[in-house]
């Protein structure tokens, strides 16, 4: 950096005579001896022909929808007219789309503009050519916006609405320290008002309008007086351009508040220092007219009057001629009126000549001007056609330039003694003053520029002193700025790590979200279950009321079945008893008849034969023997007859006594497998009933306890979701504070060590770090908003979602607790009077069982056979008594007919079911199995798979 060494050579202009159009060119004058001259292959101006540049800018004041011109994008090069488009004032058919070099619509900013418009120009300047830019279109359509624009410095550079000016000073500041060439710089600025020129940054307002007349040399035309001031800065020339541009004619008309009445011509004389092939100083020259014409108007539209209406004819005038000059350009006409107007005359190199020239042709899209759109579009389109002979100045040494100036004086003076000694020509006496005029005017030009040469000297020394401090101060602002650099790095790093925060936190809340949906899920399926549940209960209900109504009808047959053994019990016991009876009275006095027969008949016997024998004995008769043995023999055979009989009436009895017993057993057999089958049907139903009401019972336990659980697990869960909420709301809310704090305080300390560097350096030499600083600074901020916003919203969506879940989590905890009471109540309703009959039915159960061992004892006592046993002797009078049994007997298996009638199908009797009890799925109480269970019941990607959060959270989840 030390041995770049650069100077300024922005002196103030050795004279106050400009000349304008090829504004100074370098090149010879036609007619005199050239001056000597830098002379290199290079230096050969070239020649080549140009158009002139069109760009069109619409200006964006119609309503919505309204619009008469339709551009394609806000950057491209045709623009149509819609709707009817009426002929031109000369009556030739106009056409309906116009093409342009660029055409800019309503939506682009000053800087598209500029860098459309200044594309190349900047280069072109500095290679020595003379470049023009001007300003063209009806009133208030935005050319002073477009070239001047917001002349007010921001931030050490130009504002963001600035126009082309402010933006063209500060660039060609940057490129010429960039480059680090020795340059120098000189503005002016001079309005055409009411076709007279004045100087716009004399300080002298009263001053008298500046002179405009041809170059001696054929460099276009000469400003007599006009002021050129060397610039230090761009900020310099803003300065100035803002000065200057106040004390322009400017006046307020219905069509614009501010709008100028006057042509405006900004130009920037560029001198660049190099060296030619004999390493010999060479001063390279270009110019830059920035133009702002005054806008044309319809006298009758603006309201202009008086003064106004005065000003607005020169000015229609003024343009009127542009247009002409334009026109016989286009037409390739041999004269082109330049002469007619000043302003042609100004702009006669720009328009033709040997300058580069852009157009900006500004337009309203408001029918309402329709007439005037079209005008200023045919006028560019014609305008389009101009084709320049662009010529770069030529490169003078120093001593050139100055010889240069003295071989005028030189000529000048001889043409003045010439004419003083009347051997030269007669010249008039206002051409006299004139010439005087001019004459003194080089002169004092020539010891201006001999005093400028030496106080350039000085000054040069003092600037190569200056040039090495300013190096020093170079060297550690870049220091500065490399630290500043790295601490915007810095920034930059903690910047992105606070998005990755905002991230992470954007992802926590995104999984609060689904935490909530998978909470406000559960919610939804534990109402289901529970109305499933109720449901469940009332289906039980009618059930058990089915059961219970079948075990009425049951305990009915019951009765009955016990009432009837019962019945059976009391009459076999009056059965036995009579037959007992019977056996106790009828067979012993059978027997006692059967004896006391016998023995009267053997005692009949006995007296007949003991007559018999007694007579046989007194006869001495033998016979008495032969009766005893006849007798005897009689005995035995009635005795064995009457055993016989006996044995006969045994059997007979026997027979009826195992019929009567095998009927008794059939009997005591069926009431058995009745007992049984009543025992079996009561146990079976006990067990019904004990496994019904211990299912009842277990499933009420175990749906209470599952209610239980998931009540308390929901109500933590609420907890902690809403715990969690709040503390990471809290942790956002401080996390964002602390970098915002931090940011802002970083940006603070940033922005006054960049300030003191500034302040420190050379202000030309800091635009563009300030430049690059305050785009940092702006990006840094406006990520900085975004991440704030970005967090804010998302503490207030997550605090309105934790506001809105609070209510509806309390309202859920009730409504369940009350539903979980409501089925807990249904079920002790419901088991309840279960339990009751259930302990009535044992009860019964208990009495039939009683009855039915009653019954088998009594029958276990009845034993027919050993009374039978006891009675064979007695087999004719018992054989009655058995056929009484037999028919008593008989009437008893009458009667266990309905014994144990089944009851009758009802058809009431509930069916057996499968109960499925509803699925209790709910979002686990752990945060992980909740996410995890939510993304698998949608089956969705999992959210930390999807952005995969490379840093470690600031703030941690809260719920960990
Ligand atoms: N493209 C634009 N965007 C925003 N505002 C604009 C635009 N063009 C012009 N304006 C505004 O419109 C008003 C008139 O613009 P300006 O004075 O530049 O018009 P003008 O063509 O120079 O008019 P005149 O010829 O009367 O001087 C100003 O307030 C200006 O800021």
């Amino acid at each position: 950096m030390a041995s770049v060494r650069r100077t300024q050579l922005g002196l103030r202009a050795p004279g106050r005579t400009v000349s304008q159009g090829a504004m100074a060119s370098a090149g010879p004058s036609r007619g005199t001896k050239a001056p000597q001259r830098a002379v290199s292959a290079s230096d050969v101006p070239r020649r080549s022909d140009a158009s002139m540049r069109v760009l069109l800018r619409v200006r964006g004041t119609a309503a919505a929808g309204e619009s008469v011109l339709a551009t394609h994008g806000t950057r491209g090069t045709d623009v149509d007219v819609l709707g009817d488009v009426p002929s031109s004032s000369r009556g030739a058919a106009r056409s309906r789309t116009y093409g342009y070099d660029c055409v800019l619509s309503a939506e682009a900013d000053q800087n598209m503009v500029y860098s459309e418009a200044m594309q190349g120009v900047l280069e072109d300047v500095l290679l020595g050519y003379n470049c023009t830019v001007f300003a063209y279109g009806q009133t208030g359509t935005g050319k002073t916006h477009t070239m001047e624009g917001d002349l007010s410095e921001y931030m050490e550079t130009f504002a963001p609405d600035a126009g082309v000016i402010p933006r063209t000073l500060y660039r060609l500041f940057h490129v010429l320290e960039t480059r680090g060439d020795d340059y120098g710089v000189k503005v002016s600025l001079v309005e055409l008002y009411n076709e007279e020129l004045r100087d716009l940054l004399s300080d002298d307002v009263s001053s008298a309008p500046l002179r405009m007349y041809d170059d001696a040399r054929g460099r276009g035309v000469v400003l007599q007086g006009l002021e050129e001031v060397p610039l230090t800065s761009a900020a310099h020339g803003l300065r100035l351009l803002r000065e200057g541009s106040q004390r322009r004619h400017v006046a307020s008309t219905k069509c614009n508040q501010q709008s100028s009445r006057s042509h405006c011509v900004f130009t920037l004389t560029v001198h660049v220092k190099e060296s030619g092939v004999r390493g010999e100083e060479l001063m390279r020259t270009g110019k830059l007219n920035l133009v702002d014409l005054a806008g044309s108007e319809s006298i009758g539209r603006s309201g202009a009057e008086h003064q106004r209406a005065r000003e607005a004819g020169l000015i229609n005038q003024s343009l009127l001629t542009l247009g002409r000059v334009i026109h016989a350009l286009v037409e390739g006409s041999t004269h082109i009126p330049y002469r007619e107007s000043r302003l042609t005359r100004l702009l006669q190199d720009s328009l033709g000549g040997r300058a580069k020239t852009c157009m900006i042709a500004t337009v309203s899209d408001d029918r309402l001007n329709l007439e005037e759109t079209l005008s200023t579009l045919d006028y560019a389109l014609r305008a389009k056609s101009i084709k320049n002979r662009p010529e770069a100045n030529q490169r003078m040494t120093r001593a050139a330039l100055l010889k240069e100036y003295v071989g005028e004086i030189d000529r000048l003076r001889s043409d003045l003694s010439a004419t003083r000694t009347q051997t030269g020509v007669y010249v008039s006496e206002a051409n006299w003053a004139r010439m005087e005029a001019e004459q003194a005017s080089l002169c004092k030009q020539l010891d201006e520029q001999r005093r400028a040469n030496e106080v350039a000297t000085s000054r040069l020394a003092s600037m190569q002193e200056q040039l090495e401090q300013n190096t020093r101060v170079l060297a550690k602002r870049e220091a500065d700025a490399a630290r500043a650099e790295a601490e915007q790095a810095a920034r930059l790093h903690e910047l992105e790590q606070a998005l990755c925060h905002a991230a992470t936190l954007s992802t926590t809340l995104q999984e609060e979200t689904r935490l909530h949906h998978a909470h406000a899920a559960s919610e939804r399926k534990l109402d289901q279950v529970a109305h499933e549940l109720r449901q469940l209960a009332e289906q039980a209900t009618d059930d058990v009321h089915g059961l219970f109504a079948k075990l009425e009808r049951r305990a009915k047959a019951d009765a009955q079945a016990r009432a009837a053994l019962t019945t059976l019990a009391d009459e076999l016991r009056e059965t036995h008893e009579a037959v007992a009876a019977s056996a106790a009275v009828q067979v012993p006095e059978a027997l006692s008849q059967l004896v006391d027969h016998v023995s009267r008949e053997l005692w009949a016997l006995q007296q007949v034969l003991d007559d018999r024998l007694a007579a046989a004995a007194r006869a001495g008769d033998d016979s008495g023997t032969a009766l005893r043995d006849e007798v005897a023999h009689a005995m035995s055979e009635y005795e064995a007859r009457l055993l016989h009989a006996h044995a006969e009436a045994c059997a007979a009895w026997q027979t009826a006594q195992e019929a009567h017993v095998g009927e008794v057993a059939a009997l005591l057999a069926a009431s058995e497998r009745m007992t049984q089958s009543v025992d079996a049907h009561l146990s079976k139903l006990h067990g019904q009933a004990s496994t019904l009401l211990a299912h009842a019972q277990s499933s009420s336990a175990r749906v209470r306890a599952q209610s239980r659980e998931h009540a308390e697990a929901w109500a933590q869960q609420q907890q902690a979701l809403r715990g969690g909420a709040e503390s990471m709301r809290a942790a956002m809310l401080a996390a964002m504070d602390a970098f915002v704090q931090q940011q802002v305080q970083a940006m603070q300390q940033h922005e006054q060590a960049a300030h003191d560097t500034f302040r420190a350096a050379k202000p030309a030499d800091t635009q563009a770090l300030c430049a690059s600083h305050r785009t940092a600074w702006e990006a840094a901020h406006a990520d900085l908003s975004s991440v704030s916003n970005e967090l804010s919203d998302a503490c207030v969506a997550l605090h309105a979602s934790a506001q809105d879940l609070a209510p509806r989590a309390d309202a859920h905890d009730q409504h369940f607790a009350h539903e979980m009471e409501a089925a807990a109540a249904q079920w002790r309703a419901t088991t309840g009077p279960l339990w009751e009959r259930h302990s009535s039915v044992e009860a019964v159960a208990q009495s039939a069982q009683g009855a039915a061992d009653e019954v088998r004892t009594t029958l276990a006592a009845l034993d027919l056979r050993a009374e039978a046993s006891a009675v064979l002797e007695a087999a004719t009078h018992v054989q009655d008594a058995s056929g009484e049994a037999a028919e008593r007997l008989q009437r008893l298996q009458g009667l266990l007919g309905p014994l144990a009638p089944m009851p009758e199908a009802t058809g009431e009797t509930p069916r057996r079911r499968t109960w499925s009890m509803p699925v209790w799925d709910v979002v686990p109480s752990d945060r992980t199995e909740a996410l995890a269970w939510w993304e698998q019941a949608a089956d969705r990607t999992p959210l930390r798979e999807r952005r995969p959060v490379e840093n470690r959270p600031l703030i941690a989840t809260p719920h960990k």
